[in-house]
């Protein structure tokens, strides 16, 4: 049997005030126990990395942004690049969030182009994949994992795979209270896990952790973690509470 660590991460989208982030991040750094059997990170905005960082410094909490530019640096106004990142403290960083995809229009290519820059600079990659509702009611979920996943992933070496986190966050589920069933979510990590199996073997197929994310809550963590190809959570609404998102670590660790 494969043994993946569990990692839950909280992404706080665009909310806190500084206040609040500093807050935050020290109230889930005190926590999450040093012997945590669950890896966790939080990736706040990008303004509040470097006060987070300091909230969190020593814990067992990891650093992680919400987004990253394609290119190591230049004349690119109002984006931040890996080395930045890096330099700020973050360990990780989403690429692909379905808000970027959907609201901000990041294609396909662009996202690939991000995963590549940031796994060459030295990040770990939380990659969100994920069907819309209409492309679900059409059944097209897995041609869309196909598109998002396999493309991503052409082309990186078995070390790199090793920095490499899935997040499946079906759009029709994220931030609308209506949490994909423990079932879909089986269904759909067990279906990316045996496509990464076919391509690149098993041993980067059960080493990879896939995650899921989609109004994930204390109350429905344990129902979906109990999923053998569910490792673990990419958590929105209930990451901005430490309660709730200490709750949801604490059902991951279970
Ligand atoms: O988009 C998400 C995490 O990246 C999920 O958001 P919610 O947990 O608010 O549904």
């Amino acid at each position: 049997m494969p043994t993946r660590k569990r990692f839950v991460a909280g992404n706080w989208k665009m909310n806190t005030t500084l206040a609040e982030a500093k807050a935050l991040g020290a109230a889930v750094a005190k926590g999450v126990p040093s012997d945590s059997p669950v890896a966790v990170a939080v990736c706040p905005p990008f303004p509040w990395l470097l006060p987070v960082g300091e909230a969190i410094k020593g814990s067992a909490v990891a650093l992680g942004a919400q987004d990253v530019h394609s290119e190591k640096k230049g004349a690119f106004t109002g984006e931040v690049s890996p080395a930045m990142l890096i330099e700020c403290g973050c360990k990780y960083v989403i690429i692909g969030h379905s808000e970027r995809r959907h609201i901000l229009g990041e294609s396909d290519s662009a996202i690939n182009q991000k995963l590549h820059t940031a796994l060459d600079e030295g990040l770990h990659v939380i990659l969100c994949m994920g069907e819309t509702l209409a492309e679900r009611d059409r059944s097209l979920q897995e041609r869309v994992f196909q598109r998002q996943v396999y493309a991503a992933c052409a082309g990186l070496t078995d070390e790199q795979f090793g920095r490499l986190i899935i997040a499946y966050e079906p759009v029709w589920a994220i931030g609308t209270g209506k949490v994909a069933t423990p079932e879909q979510a089986q269904e759909a990590h067990a279906f990316v896990r045996g496509k990464l199996r076919q391509l690149y073997g098993e041993k980067i197929a059960d080493a990879l952790p896939i995650i899921y994310g989609g109004s994930v809550t204390p109350d429905n963590t344990a129902g979906l973690m109990n999923q053998p190809d569910v490792d673990g959570a990419l958590v929105g609404g209930a990451s901005l509470k430490a309660d709730s998102f200490l709750a949801i670590v604490k059902a991951a660790s279970a």
